[in-house]
């Protein structure tokens, strides 16, 4: 089995912080693998996240994407490699405010060739964007609206179709139904879960919701695997 994400004996500490935030033996991520990543508030779930799409850097240890070690590169390159295989759903969603919709979605494409590609295959860039959207629910008269107009349960959906356009290998997620209601929760999850599926691309979702695990296969409690959450224990 080759494993899309595999981080081992990888530590973090936040600059400053008297003790490592991450401490972990070893983490690997098939393809395809569905993964609910959960634990109690700080215990450090956003941190992995941001360590294994290499927007954080290592302290020791080795976190690689698709057999390519992040701390190899410089800042630039891990960029290209985030957008060329990464689709990332922010907490805080990280949409390009003054951008339409539909130009936010577009946007691992315009950066990317490999994502430009993989939508290709299905039509093209513009209508795969056209297709997720309408599937996360947004209308047509949304699609030209600037992001900052939207609504926050809005904005997660225009990120959800962002990370999903253009079939990265590797879906992250961190807690992208938070602002959701109920039904939407629910057909969010069909469009990600599904998409992912489809495309063999591994899902790490973060969430406190645990109505909603067991649609995921595996189920990771970060605090077991997590060292540096086992030590800062009184
Ligand atoms: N930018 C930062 N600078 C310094 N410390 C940070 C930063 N981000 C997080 N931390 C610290 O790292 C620890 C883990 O935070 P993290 O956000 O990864 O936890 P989490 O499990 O995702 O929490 P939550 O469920 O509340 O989102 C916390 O103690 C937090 O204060």
């Amino acid at each position: 089995m080759s494993a899309v994400l595999r981080a081992e004996a990888l530590r973090f500490a936040w600059p400053g912080a008297a003790a490592s935030c991450i401490d972990i033996e070893q983490l690997e991520i098939e393809a395809g693998e569905a993964v609910f990543l959960h634990g109690p508030s700080g215990c450090g779930k956003s941190t992995l996240l941001s360590l294994l799409a290499g927007v954080l850097v290592a302290d020791a240890g080795r976190v690689a994407l698709l057999g390519q070690d992040w701390a190899a590169l410089s800042g630039a390159a891990r960029d290209r490699q985030r957008v060329a295989h990464v689709g990332y759903i922010f907490q805080q969603f990280n949409l390009l405010p003054y951008l339409s919709v539909l130009d936010n979605v577009l946007l691992p494409c315009r950066f990317s060739a490999r994502r430009r590609e993989q939508a290709a295959r299905e039509g093209g860039a513009r209508a795969q964007a056209a297709r997720l959207l309408e599937d996360m629910g947004l209308s047509q008269a949304l699609w030209k609206r600037q992001a900052m107009q939207l609504s926050v349960g809005q904005q997660q959906r225009v990120a959800a179709a962002r990370a999903l356009i253009g079939h990265p290998e590797v879906v992250i997620a961190d807690e992208p139904t938070s602002a959701l209601d109920e039904d939407r929760r629910e057909a969010f999850l069909d469009v990600l879960v599904e998409a992912c599926r489809a495309n063999r691309s591994a899902l790490v979702f973060v969430s406190h919701d645990q109505r909603i695990a067991a649609r995921f296969g595996r189920h990771l409690l970060l605090p077991e695997i997590n060292r540096a959450a086992e030590l800062a224990q009184p």
